[in-house]
């Protein structure tokens, strides 16, 4: 995360991981699924694993929960010894999401989020009072979504849901294992996007899987690239890994792509952020139309920006209820500057809105700021070894890691 994200940051919730000489060997095999892996992941912090499939980022990450029990090593999470606590005691201390959601297709999305509060033995009422407010912090409106069945949901709200379901019962930990890997790219990036912006108010300690270098370089605050039985072949921070990756594997798991990477480091929040006037619906659009310069952007009522809309559309207009153009796509401030060039391109603006916490408007990045933000960024690097020099190029001796980059399994 930049410096400016923590800055604006909640206070961390998360505690520190530490994984000392962890081994896992399955029953029946010879050889260790996991090898002596020692790592420690900071608390408040996203640690992204990424490596090839089979490389056993699943099985280290189900240790740090016990659900699979390490052969051999020690685990601790905020301190205590995890291998001696109650197991299940353990799980529901620990939030844990998975792809597609994961969802019991028998209960309803209310019933799902509350499965770990109701073995907490909370009170309904604080119940009903959680999942409403965690169905609202996903993006899902509780009145609509409550009551339906996971069948009744597209991948992308599953995947929401599942990621509520992981916060019910606010723990301090969060295990992610390809939770977006079953949607396609632009939900994916959407869900990413919330995922950051939740984090910057949680700062919940996360480990997070991935087949996906660029998702890890997105959302991680480190990244840990494992190679066979988990061997940790490089592990910092998402720019040092790009600058200077440890070996030809990593290089090759870097891929091509990493000069394009530099866009994906970068937050919308780290640029300059424009306001334009705003109103609500039940504003006055005489009133609004004397504040607007070039355009403005029409709310809702929960400040969630709906319409965008010009003077000429004001023009003798009775009502703000259905004057302007819908706004196409948007941007959140925890979306990397590649992410606000697209949604640009794609709506052939010369400016996206941007959206805060829970959808609220945060106000306007036009292509001007994120032109000077490349150009800053391309002389800044102009020092560095050229792309090829610094060994990111995927050279024939790199054993191929074909999967790598699929966005599922
Ligand atoms: N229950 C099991 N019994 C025996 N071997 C297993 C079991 N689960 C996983 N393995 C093996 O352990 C190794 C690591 O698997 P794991 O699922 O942890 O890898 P991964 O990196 O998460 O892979 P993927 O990205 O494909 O999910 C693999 O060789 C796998 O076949």
């Amino acid at each position: 995360m930049t410096e400016n994200a923590q800055s604006s940051a909640g206070a961390v919730s998360g505690v520190e991981i530490v994984l000392d000489h962890v081994s896992k060997t399955y029953p029946g095999q010879k050889t260790p699924a996991v090898a002596d892996v020692s790592m420690t992941i900071p608390a408040g912090e996203i640690v992204v694993f990424v490596g090839p499939s089979g490389s056993g980022k699943t099985t280290t990450m189900r240790m740090i929960n016990r659900l699979i029990e390490p052969t051999t090593g020690k685990i601790t999470i905020g301190g205590k010894d995890a291998l001696s606590l109650d197991a299940n005691k353990l799980r529901q201390s620990i939030g844990y999401a998975i792809q597609q959601g994961g969802l019991f297709p028998h209960m309803t999305v209310a019933q799902n989020i509350a499965v770990v509060p109701k073995l907490l033995k909370w009170d309904r009422s604080r119940i009903t009072a959680r999942v409403t407010e965690l169905l609202d912090l996903v993006g899902l409106d509780p009145d609509q979504f409550a009551d339906r069945y996971p069948r009744q949901l597209s991948g992308g709200q599953q995947q929401r849901v599942g990621v509520a379901r992981a916060l019910a019962a606010d723990p301090p930990v969060l295990l992610m294992d390809e939770p977006f890997g079953a949607v396609d790219p632009i939900t994916r990036g959407l869900l990413q996007d919330e995922l950051m912006q939740l984090q910057a108010e949680m700062r919940k300690t996360i480990v997070f899987v991935t087949h996906d270098f660029g998702e890890a370089v997105k959302l991680g605050d480190r990244i840990a690239v494992l190679g066979e039985q988990s061997r940790i072949l490089q592990y910092d921070t998402p720019e040092a890994i790009l600058a200077n990756p440890a070996n030809d594997t990593v290089a090759g798991f870097v891929g091509q792509g990493a000069s394009l990477q530099q866009l994906n480091l970068m937050r919308v929040r780290d640029v300059d952020i424009e306001d334009r006037p705003t109103a609500h619906e039940g504003d006055s659009p005489a009133e609004f139309a004397a504040r607007i310069d070039d355009w403005g952007v029409i709310l809702d009522a929960r400040d969630r920006p709906i319409r965008w809309t010009d003077r000429a559309h004001l023009d003798g207009a009775a009502s703000l209820k259905n004057v302007g153009l819908p706004l196409g796509e948007l941007v959140t401030t925890a979306s990397t500057l590649q992410d606000a060039l697209e949604a640009i391109l794609a709506e052939r603006n010369a400016s996206t809105v941007v959206t805060g916490p829970r959808g609220r408007y945060a106000g306007v990045v036009t292509i001007e700021t994120l032109i000077d933000a490349i150009r800053a960024m391309r002389d800044q690097h102009r020092g560095d070894p050229p792309i090829a020099e610094a060994g990111l190029v995927v050279n024939s001796t790199v054993e191929p890691v074909a999967d790598v980059d699929s966005p599922s399994r």
